[in-house]
């Protein structure tokens, strides 16, 4: 199609048209979804971006989540190799966006509608008073459980860690499995316990470190005891693997997880009647039951060369139709409100049970160090669930630990 405003080449030398001016060149994005369940999906989305603009090739990317952080930002630091569009997890975005890494979304056609994002899921995108990225989905976790097993049982899914710990005798007793699966290398497993007691990892109010006060003694002591008294299984490494297998093949009644695992939970043999898969709010503590916030935005590279296509990518792919397709094939959160008034998204199970539960989640801090509070914690729960340090212990190292990573917090 002919631009009514005749096509310019903007410093990039990508075709940046005028008035709908035809776009070209190439688009790398680097997607972290997982492989086997979410990457298909997200793939061919992104084929659909390409049928719409034929002079664009995006060349799709997956790299693992465990090391996509890293390796961006040595590509960026290193001026090579980074992509023009990344899939970042709301704690790598401030990261990003404080080094520089990311361009400036305002005012650019990829930031389309902004109103419409939940507020919840926008403020991860924001950073000294700009926006960096472009929210994709928004997740939380709760407890994915077995029907069958807790029926046999003669329980209900537990609303309390009490709850859980009597449910479990009963369970072990009527079925021979173990209640829940608990995953132990992975600190974000640790915050909805954290939670229930009435902690948080920091203050950013009062630029406080709040994860070596009481509450947080308390959620070690929670876990730990449930890990002890075989209410719960773990594992020190390898969690993801041992969760899904054990919740897959029916040996343990419960998980704790989110919306990007249901795709490949259903998969399991557990699971061939769908409808003895449930999903309910994570266990409540002494306190409270406080479920963490996570999910993605979609980010540029301020480096990109190709600027005028990654944003018109970006705009494509949260687009409304884009997010309810992602719903409708892997049952992951919209982050524009006016996707939940789509019917196909409505009437989706786990959308229904995640959306109330996404919206009370703990904010968490968006501040570039977020994302490194989690390895040192993570060090510490391990040692915690594994009998390498008290909960005491565990609680003062973690602090220690922030206080060198956040040198203006008390
Ligand atoms: C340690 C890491 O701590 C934090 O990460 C937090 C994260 O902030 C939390 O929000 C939470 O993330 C949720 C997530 O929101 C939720 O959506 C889901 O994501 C799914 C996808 O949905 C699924 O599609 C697929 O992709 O798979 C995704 C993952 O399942 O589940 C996530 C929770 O897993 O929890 C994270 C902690 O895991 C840091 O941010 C780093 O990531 C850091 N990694 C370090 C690693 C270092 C080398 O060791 C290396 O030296 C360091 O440089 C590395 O950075």
């Amino acid at each position: 199609a002919t631009a009514c405003g005749g096509d310019t080449t903007d410093e990039s030398g990508a075709k940046a048209g005028k008035g709908g001016g035809e776009l070209s060149g190439t688009v790398t994005w680097w997607d972290t979804s997982t492989v086997g369940s979410e990457d298909k999906v997200f793939k061919a989305l992104a084929e659909g971006f390409e049928k719409e603009h034929p002079k664009v090739e995006v060349k799709y990317v997956n790299v693992p989540f465990a090391d996509a952080q890293n390796k961006f930002k040595n590509a960026a630091s290193s001026g090579s190799g980074a992509p023009d569009v990344i899939r970042s997890e709301v704690a790598w975005t401030p990261d990003f966006a404080s080094l520089g890494y990311l361009a400036p979304l305002d005012g650019t056609t990829a930031l389309d509608k902004e109103d419409d994002y939940l507020k919840q899921a926008a403020a991860s995108t924001k950073y000294d008073g700009k926006t960096f990225g472009v929210p994709q989905v928004i997740d939380s976790v709760g407890i994915f459980y077995n029907k069958k097993l807790l029926k046999e049982a003669g329980v209900e899914v537990p609303t309390s860690v009490e709850e859980l710990t009597e449910a479990a005798k009963a369970i072990k007793s009527k079925t021979g499995k173990t209640a829940l699966y608990l995953r132990g290398d992975d600190a974000y497993w640790f915050l909805s316990f954290l939670y229930g007691e009435g902690g948080d990892m920091i203050n950013t109010k009062d630029k406080s470190v709040t994860i070596d006060d009481k509450p947080a003694v308390e959620a070690f002591k929670t876990v730990k005891e449930l890990v002890d008294s075989k209410v719960a299984v773990t594992d020190a490494t390898n969690g993801w693997d041992n969760m899904q297998k054990a919740i897959k093949d029916g040996e343990v009644a419960m998980a704790i997880n989110g919306p990007w695992a249901v795709t490949d939970t259903l998969a399991g043999d557990a699971f061939k009647d769908k409808a003895n898969f449930g999903v309910a709010p994570v266990p409540a503590g002494s306190r409270t039951a406080g479920s963490p916030q996570g999910g993605h935005n979609y980010a540029v590279y301020a480096g990109s060369e190709n600027l005028d296509a990654s944003y018109e990518f970006v705009k494509y792919m949260s687009s409304a139709k884009v997010q309810a397709e992602v719903t409708e094939k892997l049952s992951l959160l919209p982050t524009r409100a006016s996707v939940y008034g789509d019917p196909k998204v409505a009437d989706n199970e786990i959308v229904q049970f995640f959306k109330p539960v996404v919206e009370t989640a703990v904010e968490r801090p968006w501040v570039p160090e977020g994302g490194s509070l989690f390895a040192p914690l993570q060090t510490q729960y391990t040692k915690v669930l594994t009998g390498q340090a008290t909960p005491e212990q565990a609680a003062k190292s973690t602090g220690d630990s922030y206080r060198k990573l956040l040198k203006d917090y008390k």
